[in-house]
């Protein structure tokens, strides 16, 4: 038996990253009734054909956590790149898929990215005094590119960005094999590098893989409507010691009066643009019910 962990699925194929090397495997259909068909990220176990060399999927552990656009399961972390050099983020894209990270239990970091132009000063006390963890890098000098290496190695990480921002400049200043590993893979499978739509995870130098996915939005959108109203507080940690000090039991933490999260945010404790997302994110899925969630499945 061996183990390993699915890096690419196409057409009923499934290529697993083992001990032994890249594995192409297929898979029975035994999977349907208990945790569906395998995904990009799935931890398995295989058995070797001595035929042909090629595996068959024995087995698959139970999922940490799973998106469903791109479907992708066992994500350690969530890197949202961001950058106050032009094209300058919206914080709101930030705080979208940060708070999707932590709902879901993945780590959240996020980069700020061409120091070089602009330290980004109010981004990164906005997101230290959040909880939530933020690196300053320049893809172009080199700037805290050590610490943000240091961050993925030996873990399942998926880099989200708006366009421009330095994403794929980042990726390749982290490790130099990025690119040529693309293409390593879709080489064995044969197919070219037409396979973009599909999720697929890149083995790192010192242990650890990263997932290509295509921008914020086909990461936040499908992901924001599973989040239940009640429980999207809880996505944002500076939140964390005002809930249950409010006057009302239930209180949204909108416009409530006597809302300790608002009187927070009043005193400056938490940031303003933090508290916006929030209440934005809370309209959006305000009217969501209960059952709606378990229709779609995952949570
Ligand atoms: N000054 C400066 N420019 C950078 C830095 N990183 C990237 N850039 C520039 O920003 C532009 C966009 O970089 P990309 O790496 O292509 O950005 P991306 O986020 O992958 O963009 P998409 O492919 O649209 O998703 C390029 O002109 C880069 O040279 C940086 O650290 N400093
Ligand atoms: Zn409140």
């Amino acid at each position: 038996m061996i183990e390993g962990i699915i890096l690419k699925g196409i057409g009923g194929f499934y290529y697993v990253d083992t001990a032994e090397g890249l594995i192409e495997c297929k898979a029975r259909g035994r999977f349907r009734k208990t945790v569906g068909k395998p995904i990009v990220g799935d931890r398995v176990t295989l058995e070797i054909q001595p035929e042909d060399g090629t595996g068959y999927l024995q087995t698959i552990a139970p999922r940490k956590n799973s998106l469903i656009r791109p479907a992708v399961a066992n994500l350690d972390l969530v890197v949202a790149v961001a950058s106050a050099a032009p094209p300058v983020t919206d914080p709101f894209l930030i705080d979208k898929v940060t708070a999707i990270a932590v709902h879901k239990n993945m780590d959240a970091l996020v980069v700020i990215n061409k120091t070089d132009v602009n330290p980004g000063d109010e981004l990164y006390e906005t997101y230290r005094r959040s909880g939530i963890e933020v690196l300053r890098v320049s893809a172009h000098t080199g700037e805290g590119i050590d610490a943000l290496r240091e961050r993925i190695r030996g873990r399942v990480s998926a880099f989200a960005g708006n366009s421009g921002v330095g994403k794929s400049s980042v990726l390749n200043r982290l490790d130099s094999s990025f690119g040529a590993e693309v293409g390593a893979i879709s080489d064995k499978i044969g197919r070219g590098k037409h396979t973009t739509r599909h999720v697929e995870l890149h083995p790192i130098e010192g242990g650890g893989y990263i997932a290509d996915t295509p921008g914020f939005s086909s990461f936040e959108t499908e992901q924001m409507d599973l989040v239940l109203a009640e429980d999207l507080q809880y996505a944002f940690p500076e939140f964390e010691p005002y809930i249950g000090q409010c006057k009302f039991t239930g209180c949204a933490h909108v416009k409530e009066k006597g809302c300790a999260v608002l009187a927070a945010v009043e005193n400056g404790e938490i940031a303003k643009t933090r508290h916006e997302s929030y209440v934005k994110l809370y309209e959006s899925v305000k009217d969501l019910k209960e059952w709606e969630l378990t229709k779609g499945g995952t949570r």
